[in-house]
């Protein structure tokens, strides 16, 4: 199965060296030039994931089109970028596996749910879990989800990418898969704000207990699977990020309680921090469900330029309730 990959930030290089472990030739598409000459001649994406050597194997194009041979394209971009990617490339129906996390907005779609619209014929399948890139281009211990509602592609899938160190536990909840990405980008943000902040580590294990019940009650509202919500792709990655500086998305967190602006911030960054843009279609698309995202709601009016201790005593001040 040749892989293909579109994306050549961190993650999207860091697959592409998981798929090209066992020898076999995988073909990157990056949108920047010097990511594409960095690969090609220096074997390094010195732009996104500086350090790593990359094997042969590995050819970066900067023509989409170049993908239309692959047998299955890994689908890298940021959330918000899947659409208008996709839509340069004429892939008919070779599967897609979305390893992006996020909603898109506007139309409030998971991205495998956009991929579809763009692909209908593509078959769909979501790569999710707790994996920091610069880890698993290391080869350190790494499990994923790879969720497919074809269970005979989705084996065959996550067979093609299982390696010693990156093992691939098959699904078929293509959206839980998807839920648990996204949410816990948003309550990295929050955890983050509880470091930045000084607001102790009870407060940052209650927000991710709580965050966690946020995110089980909006993706039963979307149609998810309890238990991909407590696997990987769900409470595996909400622990990860929201308790480490590795992760982007509690970065900026740890930057908002320290009471630096989000716009600054993110103004002029070339990485991505999924969270800072998940959140306010977050908000909007569990109202649409019903759904009381508290956490959310504080991560949006943070992210705004709400004052943190004001945030923080508006949630602390919710009438008591139940916990379940
Ligand atoms: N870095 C990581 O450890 C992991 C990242 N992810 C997810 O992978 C996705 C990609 O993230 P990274 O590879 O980390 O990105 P990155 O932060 O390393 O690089 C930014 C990426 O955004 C792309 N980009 C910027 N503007 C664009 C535009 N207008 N159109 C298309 N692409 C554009 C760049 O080409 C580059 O590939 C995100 O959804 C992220 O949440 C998932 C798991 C791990
Ligand atoms: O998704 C990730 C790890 O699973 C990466 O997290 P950040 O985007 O917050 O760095």
């Amino acid at each position: 199965m040749k892989i293909g990959v579109i994306g050549g930030g961190a993650w999207g290089t860091a697959l592409a060296q998981v798929a090209a472990r066992g020898g076999e030739p995988v073909l990157l598409w990056a949108r920047e030039a010097d990511v594409v000459t960095s690969i090609n001649t220096r074997r390094e994406n010195s732009v996104f994931l500086s350090g790593v050597t990359l094997p042969d194997t590995i050819r970066a194009t900067g023509v989409l089109g170049d993908l239309s041979g692959c047998d299955a394209l890994l689908v890298v971009a940021p959330a918000q970028h899947v659409r208008s990617v996709l839509g340069e490339i004429d892939s008919g129906a070779t599967p897609l596996v979305l390893c992006a996390k996020g909603i898109e907005a506007g139309t409030q779609l998971l991205v495998g749910q956009v991929a579809g619209q763009v692909h209908p014929q593509a078959p769909i399948a979501v790569l999710s879990g707790p994996t920091f890139a610069h880890e698993v281009a290391a080869g350190q211990p790494t499990a994923v989800t790879l969720a497919c509602e074809d269970d005979a592609l989705g084996t065959a899938l996550a067979e093609r990418l299982a390696g010693p160190a990156f093992r691939t536990y098959a699904s078929n909840d293509v959206i839980g898969a998807e839920i648990g990405g996204a949410v816990k980008n948003v309550l990295a943000i929050a955890c983050g704000v509880v470091e930045g902040a000084g607001l102790g580590q009870n407060a940052r294990a209650a927000l991710i207990a709580r965050g966690f019940a946020e995110m089980t009650r909006f993706g039963l509202a979307r149609g998810a699977r309890a238990e991909t919500l407590a696997g990987l792709s769900g409470l595996g990655d909400l622990v990860l990020t929201c308790s480490s500086t590795s992760s982007r998305n509690f970065s900026l967190g740890v930057g908002l309680g320290q009471g630096r602006s989000a716009s600054e911030m993110l103004a002029d960054r070339r990485t991505v921090a999924e969270g800072a843009f998940t959140a306010p279609v977050l908000c909007q698309a569990a109202s649409a469900v019903g759904v009381a995202m508290p956490v959310v709601d504080a991560v949006c009016a943070l992210l705004a330029g709400a004052d943190v201790r004001e945030v923080v005593g508006a949630l602390l001040a919710r009438p008591l309730t139940r916990e379940a």
